[in-house]
């Protein structure tokens, strides 16, 4: 059980590694507010429907998935378990699900897709200060068979992390980028990113890499709408997680409005405090294409690696799964707004 991994993950890691997978900024208002705001959403489901055979299958980026699930990108995850991000990549492939690949992987990005053959892979970029470097992660990744570069534009610099700040959590392996930087600490790893990023440096990126663009982090409908006219191939609906600036929409809220004004012109991808298939369900219905999922995933990675991984997200397949059918909406691809409601307050 997700829940079971969590609790234990708890007891497992050591409480700076902990406090930094777990954490969110400030007061961690928005990082509650993200799981609980699924829970405002109620789902309205439908009877006397065939629900025998169910299809949760989706489109993303123009190709059939068997799914809804990404593995949302999280960095180090050697700091989990010794399998780390070839763990994670494993499980995802296990399941079907597509890994996002963190630009502060602890595992270089060649060797994550060696271990998984032609199994599907996305890789996250930040945009440094030296774009020279950034420039190299992208090089990296193509080199590695990562099929579309997602850009997180939500990280000018590091939110105000203060569970981080108090346990002094220092890394004891280095992320691949030091490899390429050198060796850092966290504070100054979060001075890396390139504040002066806008719009005009995005398409850049695209051209560079040659790969398709989805921009992370996104919440206002206005830059939702800016992100289809700079020609990316999607966005995700996030807040990183509640890690970056305390109080913000959670995704759950932010999905509607950003749906309406993509207007089905690009994928819109959602997360933050997925923690259950039917939670997945009711993005899909709000007009999400798919999910990330974060914590999740590392919780089972840091009690059991890939297996634990792995567990996680069959848990979430298999719930998404059953949601369909107790919803009386046997194909995911059917979910729409009459499935959902707003829990009367
Ligand atoms: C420990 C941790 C590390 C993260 N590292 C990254 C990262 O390197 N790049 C990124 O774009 N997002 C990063 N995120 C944000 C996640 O991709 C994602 O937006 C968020 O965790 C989703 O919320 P959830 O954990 O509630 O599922 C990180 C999140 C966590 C919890
Ligand atoms: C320099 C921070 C990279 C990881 C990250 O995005 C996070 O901790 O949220």
């Amino acid at each position: 059980m997700t829940h079971d991994f969590e609790a234990r993950a708890a007891e497992l890691l050591d409480a700076g590694a902990h406090g930094y997978f777990a954490g969110g900024a400030g007061d961690e208002l928005t990082l509650r507010d993200n799981e609980a705001s699924w829970g405002r959403v109620a789902l309205t489901p439908r009877v006397l429907v065939d629900v025998a055979h169910r299809d949760t299958s989706v489109t993303l980026l123009g190709r059939e998935r068997a799914h809804p699930f990404l593995v949302a990108p999280t960095a180090y995850q050697l700091e989990a378990h010794q399998d780390g991000e070839t763990g994670t990549a494993r499980a995802a492939a296990a399941t079907g699900s597509i890994m996002v690949l963190s630009s502060q992987t602890t595992t270089d990005p060649r060797e994550v897709a060696a271990a998984v053959g032609t199994a599907d892979r996305w890789f996250q970029l930040y945009v440094y200060r030296d774009r020279g470097l950034s420039h190299d992660l992208v090089a990296a990744a193509r080199e590695g068979g990562y099929e579309a570069l997602v850009i997180t534009v939500d990280f000018p610099f590091g939110g105000r992390r203060e569970r981080t700040e108090r346990s002094g959590f220092t890394l004891s392996h280095p992320p691949f980028v030091d490899g390429l930087a050198g060796p850092l600490s966290l504070a100054e790893r979060h001075a890396m990113h390139d504040p002066t990023l806008t719009w005009d440096d995005i398409a850049a990126f695209g051209e560079a890499s040659g790969l398709p663009v989805v921009l992370k982090g996104i919440l206002h409908p206005a830059d939702a709408a800016r992100a289809v006219d700079a020609g990316v191939a999607g966005i995700v609906v996030s807040n990183h997680g509640g890690r970056q600036l305390d109080t913000v929409l959670s995704g759950a809220d932010a999905l509607g409005p950003v749906v309406e004004a993509v207007d089905g012109r690009i994928d819109v991808l959602v997360d933050g405090g997925i923690r259950r298939g039917w939670d997945a369900a009711k993005a899909l219905a709000l007009g999400a294409d798919a999910v990330l999922v974060g914590r999740p995933v590392l919780w089972g990675l840091a009690c059991e690696g890939a297996a634990g991984a792995q567990q996680a997200l069959e848990q979430l397949v298999e719930e998404f799964d059953e949601t369909l059918g107790l919803l009386g909406c046997p194909r995911a691809r059917d979910l729409d707004g009459s499935y959902v409601t707003r829990r009367p307050s």
